[in-house]
Parts: structure tokens; C-alpha cells; sequence
């Protein structure tokens, strides 16, 4: 299978002296192309550290990353970031839009630096993707006019509007009730089932258990990994019950 991000023996530090310390420790990890993983681990373990070492948004202090085959230490930041642009979708836990322009502007403002592509394409796109996620009636509402879900939903969109190969998602649900937060799974389950590989932070036992592949960390590094196959849809209890156990076997 190929791989769309290969990391290997990342070392990511944060403070000086005797602050210094590694919040990922010599991390090895590989996301298969169109594979769906998740990072457990409690806080302060590294989750979001390696997220963002993976994507490029934060400088390694050791080790490599490649995505799609190609070595992005080696590349100019300017050049890591069009990577990002293009090729790569972020959701957070809170989608950061701008309060002064509707849902579909915010949806598109990304891609208008996209001078390969015209507004009525860039448009479209955006409609196509709100209709698909359920809020093409929203377009013209303010950002406080909406749910949480329905705002994450309109963050998926914001990912998606470039096509990307992977999306990352930093707690996407870590907002949400658990029956909107198990609406954006089954949206992210149907894009990851047409190809798109998706890597998610989690806290919530449930979300992971929806991923296809679970890496646990403790103290900056991988320190154990559960492999589940893609969800049905059908077998979440059972698979919670794996997650639990895992969990409690290695203390995390
Ligand atoms: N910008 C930063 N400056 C200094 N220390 C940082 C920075 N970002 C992360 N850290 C530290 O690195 C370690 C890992 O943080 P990280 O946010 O990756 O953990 P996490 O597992 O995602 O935690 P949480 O579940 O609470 O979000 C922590 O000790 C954290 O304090």
C-alpha cells in the first residue's frame, strides 16, 4: 500500500536549558494512502505536536517526514506551504472564521488566493461541498447564526475545497453533542471511503473507535497501536471494548 505521509524519528522540542524538553521523542509513524487513524494518548502526550510536525505547521528538531513520496525537509518553507495548501485539510476543535463574512465567503476566502481558479469555480466548489455536508441553506448566515455542528460541517467544507489528500482533524468533535459529533464522523467516513486519508486527534474513545487505526502515545512518543478494520457502521460496541482494553493495558 502506498504511503501518503511517512514520519520517521521525529524529535520536536519546546522550551530552553533546563526547560527544555522533547514533546515528541524519536516519533516513527506511516498513514497509508486513503487509511483513516486516529492519535489517543492524555494530555500533553504529543497528539497535536505530531499533527502539526506531520503537516509542515511547526519546524522537526530531529528526523524526517515525506508526504506523497517526496521529503518535505528538504523543501523551502514557501514550498511546504503550498504543499499544505493544496494537497492538505485541517478541522479543529473550533473552526476559525472570520465573524465579519458569511458561511459560504469563509467557506471560499482560503482558496481565493488560488489565482489558477476563478470565483465562479471556486463558488461552485463551495456550493457542491455545503449541499453534500447538508447546509447548503446556510450560505448566506453568520458564523453566530449557526450550531457548532453545523459549523463544523462548514469547516469540513473549507478542508475539502482543494482537493486535499489527507485531512487532519486536531479534536473536530471535541465541541460538539455526541449526536453532532457522530454526524461529522459519518461525513469524514465518506470521504476518507472515496480515497481521502484522514488523520484525527482524539480524546473521546468512541471517535477513535471509528478509525480504522488507533496510535497511542505517552510522553512523546507511539507507545502502542491498535489496528480495527474500516467501521460498517455496525460493530461499535465491540470495537469500544477493544479500544478500553487496549487503554487500560498500557495505562493511557
Ligand atoms: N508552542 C509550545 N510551546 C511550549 N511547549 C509546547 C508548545 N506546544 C506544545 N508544547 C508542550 O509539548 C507537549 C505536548 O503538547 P501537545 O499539545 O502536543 O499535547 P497533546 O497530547 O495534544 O495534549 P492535549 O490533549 O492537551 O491537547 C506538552 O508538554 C506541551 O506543554
Amino acid at each position: 500500500m502506498k504511503k501518503i505521509i511517512i514520519g520517521d524519528n521525529i524529535v520536536k522540542s519546546f522550551g530552553e536549558g533546563d526547560e527544555k524538553h522533547n514533546a515528541l521523542d524519536g516519533v516513527s509513524i506511516q498513514i497509508d494512502e486513503g487509511e483513516f487513524v486516529s492519535v489517543m494518548g492524555p494530555s500533553g502526550s504529543g497528539k497535536s505536536t505530531l499533527m502539526f510536525a506531520l503537516s509542515g505547521m511547526d519546524g522537526l528538531d530531529g528526523g524526517r517526514v515525506a508526504f506523497d513520496g517526496r521529503d518535505l525537509t528538504a523543501l523551502k518553507e514557501n514550498e511546504y506551504a503550498d504543499i499544505r495548501r493544496t494537497s492538505m485539510g485541517f478541522i479543529f476543535q473550533q473552526p476559525t472564521f472570520l465573524k465579519n463574512l458569511n458561511i459560504l465567503d469563509n467557506i471560499m476566502l482560503p482558496s481565493m488566493r488560488d489565482n489558477r481558479k476563478n470565483v465562479a469555480e471556486i463558488t461552485e466548489r463551495a456550493r457542491a461541498l455545503m449541499k453534500r455536508v447538508g447546509i447548503a441553506e446556510l450560505e448566506q448566515r453568520d458564523i453566530t447564526q449557526v450550531s457548532g455542528g453545523q459549523l463544523q460541517r462548514a469547516g469540513i467544507c473549507r478542508a475539502l475545497m482543494s482537493y486535499p489528500q489527507i485531512i487532519f482533524g486536531d479534536e473536530p468533535t471535541g465541541a460538539l453533542n455526541s449526536k453532532s459529533a457522530e454526524e461529522i464522523m459519518d461525513i469524514l467516513s465518506e470521504i476518507n471511503s472515496e480515497g481521502t486519508s484522514v488523520m484525527l486527534v482524539t480524546h473521546d474513545a468512541k471517535i477513535a473507535a471509528r478509525t480504522e487505526r488507533i496510535m497511542f502515545m505517552r510522553d512523546g512518543k507511539i507507545v502502542s497501536e491498535l489496528l480495527l478494520q474500516k467501521f460498517s457502521g455496525t460493530d461499535i460496541d465491540d470495537r469500544m471494548k477493544r479500544v478500553a482494553a487496549r487503554m487500560r493495558e498500557i495505562g493511557v
